[in-house]
């Protein structure tokens, strides 16, 4: 089988939905795909109703096919650290077409403040490894693993985009996607993440005239090795403080400052490609998707500093390539090594 589906940003792409199938009949919920964690978990029926705010419910009791797996329950906190748990069913979940029967659905009995604040979202759909999965006692698979053997190829895509709808693909690499050749990457899994390894970065050189998308050649390499994993469910890019430090020495006005909670810099600056290497690979993230969002107003339109798409985090032990780099790249997910592959869009 091959599958595919849209991928529709909420505001300032803070994160991407895709529409699920779950249960007979199929009841369409807007979820997360999260390629940074392994569990599929929605609101539901059992979600207590001071914890909802408008979200479209997984009912339970009205799919024929629901069957409850008894003494089994889960819970899972993000890296922001946002939680959520409940109980597991099993049910038949179709995504673009690709039908799972006998899926592990997790129902939440309970969600954290943000999780009920996401009006948008009725859960997540965790791509990464079954490794992570946080169902106990029994640890359950993952859609896409369970749904491996019934693909064309071994392999997700992702293609999303900055401000408007993109797309998943599943058991196939659509060459419309994307620009030049994929060059590809090997994926280390013990830690149950799409986990590679980064070489460097460089930026423009200092004096060039290109514009703040830019892509003009890369000016000095700089060789910072680095591990990081491709993580759709993080909006920004979670860097090394070097990389980070030297990027925004090259934004006018740029300041981390802990109460904004990051990197700020004014509205009107222009903004510098970056570039990462990954293996023989030049990823170029434009300078206009690093400028992210409004950080002192509700809109570009009135904000004076903006919020930058490039941040560092203490104690994280890789780099987060989220969003912001996934806008840039097209990206394919295969668990046929594993690896990782990355063109231009
Ligand atoms: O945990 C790592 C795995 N991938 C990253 C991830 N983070 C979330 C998330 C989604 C929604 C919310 C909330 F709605 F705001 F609560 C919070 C976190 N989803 O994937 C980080």
């Amino acid at each position: 089988d091959q599958g595919e589906v849209s991928a529709t940003p909420q505001l300032f792409d803070v994160e991407y939905l895709e529409p699920v199938q779950i249960g007979t009949p199929p009841q369409t919920l807007m979820l997360n795909f999260d390629t940074g964690s392994s569990d599929l978990w929605v609101f539901s029926s059992q979600t207590p109703s001071n914890q909802q705010n408008g979200q479209k419910l997984y009912d339970i009791e009205s799919s024929t096919t629901a069957q409850r797996l008894d003494n089994h329950t889960w819970s899972i906190t993000y890296g922001d650290g946002s939680s959520s748990a409940g109980n597991v069913f099993l049910d038949t979940v179709s995504v673009g077409g690709i039908t799972v029967s006998k899926q592990a659905i997790e129902s939440a009995t309970t969600v954290s403040d943000s999780f009920t604040r996401d009006t948008a979202s009725s859960g997540l759909l965790g791509l990464a490894f079954d490794s992570i999965n946080q169902v106990r006692p029994t640890k359950q698979k993952t859609f896409i693993s369970n749904a491996l053997d019934s693909l064309e190829l071994p392999l997700f895509t992702a293609n999303l985009k900055k401000g408007k709808p993109g797309n998943y693909n599943f058991g196939f690499i659509d060459p419309t996607e994307f620009t030049g050749d994929l060059s590809f990457v090997d994926v280390d899994s013990s830690n149950g993440f799409w986990q590679f390894e980064a070489s460097g970065f460089s930026l423009p050189a200092a004096n060039s005239t290109g514009g703040s998308n830019s892509t003009a050649a890369p000016g000095v390499a700089v060789s910072l090795p680095h591990t990081a994993i491709a993580d759709t469910g993080t909006t920004l890019m979670i860097l090394p403080a070097a990389i980070a430090e030297a990027y925004y020495a090259r934004v006018a006005g740029a300041q981390n400052n802990t109460q904004n909670g990051g990197w700020v810099f004014p509205c009107n600056a222009a903004l510098p490609a970056l570039t990462l290497h990954i293996g023989t690979y030049r990823a170029v993230v434009p300078g206009e998707l690093i400028k992210y969002a409004p950080a002192d107003t509700d809109s570009f339109e009135t904000a004076t500093s903006c919020f930058g798409g490039i941040q560092t985090m203490q104690g994280v032990p890789f780099a987060i390539y989220g969003d912001i780099f996934l806008k840039a790249q097209f990206t394919v997910f295969d668990f046929d090594g594993p690896k990782l592959g990355f063109a231009p869009k």
